[in-house]
């Protein structure tokens, strides 16, 4: 890697100390790679029988598991389209191990893209209660909400605010709140060098502002008795421990908590930040000493109290009773069974499954209402792709089932249309039983509905 920002060294040589040496040698290692089985879609013992890759447990994720990068490839094999697991940074995996989602609770995401945490949660939570994911960048957003549809995730609704006028509509709402908040990513510089190019020792104190403004916006947000788990990719103390120290301050109700799995991991630096023992719970994941990047993870719990007022619910716009028989119209051609009920709200013409339990959103941006079911065409309606990663291949009536090294599949995978005599009509493919997007039989020929970006390009598999 290129030449370390000198400021960064020297900050790096005080505050380590003995360690320095060893840490610094982590900078000629390569980067160890991870995979999390998105057990929203697949058991962990299945995975481990079908993926054919080469497979270390991480020890503080049970779903996590390193993999050979040369050998494995994961980020090209069917599988992955199909959602059964997410690539994604070892250490990045420990957050929301710490947060602890479960099914039926309310959780926000807050600071979500590209979706590596607000997938883990979502296979925590099964696909029970109600996840908010949020992201102020557009063109993130639409990462995000790629990964959430590759990975069928159908009870999330992403929002792109800034996080105090989100805490205006959503005030003692949530059960739990990640903020993987926005830094200065010393932790990455390894991984991915031109975050070091960015780097300055002021930019590392303006994330340090931003991140204390989050963390008030989300306590506001979250319930008493909720818990809160903060998480960065940098080293910094000032973006770490001395953020949560000034926190904990301004905040008696909150307490820092151990966070579970801290063994794996190295304390939190209280004498960095001249502020109180306890941060002492919080964990340091650090190259040196672990098999991943560089990470901070805290975990706050809000006091028990009374719950206040919250506001009344909002209601999205209202669905044409047309537009609704269009959609029951096309489960019943379809499916076996109806499988999705309303509430349904429409954006443009796009038909969403929603809630009505959310406040008022008027005047917020909503990417996604909930799960996006499809388009209202004049006369019929057309299926989202979304939607058909959340379906189980039982409840549909056409299906086309392929093997993950069959060459017919790679070809749908490449967007094109396939000879196939099945009966006419919308059809599901999967790989297995694993749904990969819809295809549309007429007259010999399945007409391929994969979205663009889900379409592997003509050299995907070179290389
Ligand atoms: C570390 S990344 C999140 C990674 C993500 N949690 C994951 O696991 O894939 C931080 C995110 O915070 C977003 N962000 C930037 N400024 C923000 C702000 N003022 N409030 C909230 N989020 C912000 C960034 O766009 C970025 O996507």
């Amino acid at each position: 890697m290129k030449q370390l920002p000198q400021d960064y060294q020297q900050q790096m040589k005080e505050g380590l100390g003995a360690e320095y040496p060893a840490f610094l040698k982590t900078y000629e290692d390569t980067p160890h790679r991870g995979l999390r089985i998105n057990t929203q879609k697949i058991t962990r013992e299945e995975a481990l029988h079908i993926f054919p890759f080469s497979l270390e447990p991480i020890p503080w994720c049970p779903t996590g598991f390193f993999y050979q990068h040369e050998s494995d490839r994961p980020g090209k094999h069917v599988y992955h389209a199909a959602g059964l697991y997410y690539i994604q940074d070892p250490s990045a995996m420990a957050p929301v191990e710490a947060l602890k989602p479960q099914p039926g609770e309310t959780v926000l995401d807050l600071c979500a893209a590209p979706g590596g945490k607000t997938t883990q949660i979502a296979a925590k939570m099964k696909g029970e209660g109600l996840l908010i994911a949020n992201e102020i960048m557009a063109p993130r957003r639409k990462a995000l909400v790629e990964n959430l549809e590759r990975c069928g995730v159908s009870h999330a609704i992403v929002l792109g605010e800034r996080p105090e006028r989100l805490a205006t509509r959503f005030a003692g709402f949530f059960d739990r709140i990640l903020i993987d908040a926005p830094c200065s990513g010393e932790g990455m510089f390894r991984k991915d060098p031109e975050t070091a190019e960015r780097w300055s020792i002021k930019a590392t104190e303006q994330c340090a502002v931003l991140q204390a403004e989050i963390l008030e916006a989300a306590a506001l947000m979250l319930k008493p008795g909720g818990v809160l788990v903060y998480s960065t990719c940098t080293f910094n103390p000032s973006e770490n421990e001395r953020v949560i120290g000034r926190f904990m301050q301004n905040h008696p109700d909150f307490s820092l908590e151990t966070i579970p799995g801290h063994q794996h991991f190295q304390p939190g630096r209280p004498d960095w930040a001249g502020s109180d023992p306890a941060l002492e719970r919080a964990a340091r994941l650090w190259p040196h000493h672990l098999r991943g990047e560089g990470h901070f993870v805290a975990r706050l719990q809000k006091a028990v109290g009374p719950e206040g007022r919250r506001q009344r619910p909002g209601k999205f716009p209202p669905v044409h009773k047309d537009a609704v028989q269009l959609f029951e119209t096309f489960m019943r051609e379809n499916l076996k069974q109806p499988t999705i009920q309303g509430p349904f709200t429409l954006f443009g013409d796009h038909l969403y499954q929603t809630r009505d339990d959310l406040p008022p959103l008027k005047g917020i941006v909503v990417e996604r209402a909930g799960l996006h079911l499809g388009q209202m065409k004049r006369s019929h309606f057309l299926p989202s792709h979304a939607w058909a990663m959340t379906l189980n291949p039982v409840d549909v009536k056409r299906v086309l089932s392929f093997a993950p090294d069959d060459p017919v599949l790679h070809r749908y995978l490449m967007g094109e249309a396939i000879p196939s005599s099945s009966e006419k009509g919308w059809t599901l493919i999967t790989v297995d039983r694993f749904p990969l997007g819809w295809g549309k039989v007429s007259n010999g020929l399945l007409k391929n509905h994969l979205p663009r970006w889900m379409r592997w390009d003509a050299h995907f598999l070179d290389g």
